[in-house]
């Protein structure tokens, strides 16, 4: 019999622009060689210069879309991202708990590159007590981490602090990405393991506004790689590698933040 294709799945908003949200993820999974699929929670009409507007799927239809790709599919990991308001998160809460989509990554996206607000204040709550007791994996930037774990975090001393505080909260494995610490040379990122086990990943930080859709981008990979059957440490470490290639590997397009080079190679998987 031939080998089931790997198969993975997105949970998201859409970016018109293509650079970010379920457009940056099927690209990142597709380059990964898994076969994506999408439950689209919120249209946005959104390019390298900002979000213009968007607007939350109707409930049935995030049910339907699931039920769809439950009845069929087989995926081995998911992760989510822009999701809107506080009907649209208990909506995708109740579908993952209805269902088995593997491994959970929940990147909490919040605010746009351009500023927009793409999760109402109210659903912060929401994702905390509702969705985060669900993840495997939780890949917050600075302002996302701080916002839960309702502390400030000026250094990696509180990096730190702000994932302990993030995993008592039910999370297994915290992510907090340094995207956001312009002044360092370097972009770093802390991760707090299940096991207890912690470690940062590094790499040189890329001088270029080129950025929007770095974090679905790292998310979408690791599920890429946690769909394959690696583990959290190794589809990490994969993760960072094919964001860092994905931004130093500049495409030109739009003319605000453009979107990630998603074609670019990385040489091995894993291990620095
Ligand atoms: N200029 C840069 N150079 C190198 N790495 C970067 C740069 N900006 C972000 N990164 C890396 O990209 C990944 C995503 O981090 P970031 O903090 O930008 O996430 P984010 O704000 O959620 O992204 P987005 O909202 O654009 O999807 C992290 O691994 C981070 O270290
Ligand atoms: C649909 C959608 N999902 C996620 C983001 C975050 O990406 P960025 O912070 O780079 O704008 C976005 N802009 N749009």
């Amino acid at each position: 019999m031939v080998n089931e294709t790997v198969q993975a799945l997105t949970i998201a908003g859409t970016d018109s622009g293509g650079g970010a949200g379920v457009m940056a993820d099927i690209k990142t999974m597709q380059e990964r060689h898994v076969f994506s699929a999408a439950v689209v929670v919120a249209v946005t009409a959104q390019n390298t210069i900002g979000v213009q507007d968007f607007m939350a799927m109707p409930k049935k239809m995030i049910d339907e879309q699931f039920a769809s790709i439950a009845d069929d599919l087989k995926i081995r990991a998911c992760k989510t991202g822009m999701l809107a308001d506080v009907p649209t998160v208990e909506a995708v809460v109740k579908n993952l708990k209805k269902y088995d989509l593997g491994p959970l990554t929940v990147d909490p996206v919040m605010i746009a590159k351009g500023g927009a607000r793409l999760l109402s204040e109210d659903a912060i709550s929401t994702v905390r007590e509702k969705l985060l007791p669900l993840a495997d994996i939780l890949t917050p930037n600075l302002p996302e981490a701080e916002e839960l774990a309702g502390m400030k975090i000026n250094d990696h001393d509180q990096m730190i602090q702000a994932a302990k505080k993030l995993q008592s909260m039910g999370v297994k494995n915290v992510l907090i990405k340094g995207g956001h610490q312009v002044e360092s040379k370097e972009s770093s990122d802390f991760i707090l393991l299940e096991n207890g086990n912690s470690f940062w990943v590094s790499s040189p930080r890329v001088d270029t506004k080129r950025t929007h859709g770095t974090g679905d981008t790292l998310s979408s990979c690791i599920t890429a790689e946690l769909a394959k059957g690696s583990d959290v440490e190794t589809a990490i470490r994969t993760g960072k590698k094919y964001v860092q290639a994905t931004i130093a590997n500049g495409i030109q397009v739009g003319h605000g933040h453009g979107p990630l080079n998603h074609w670019a190679k990385i040489d091995k998987e894993g291990d620095d």
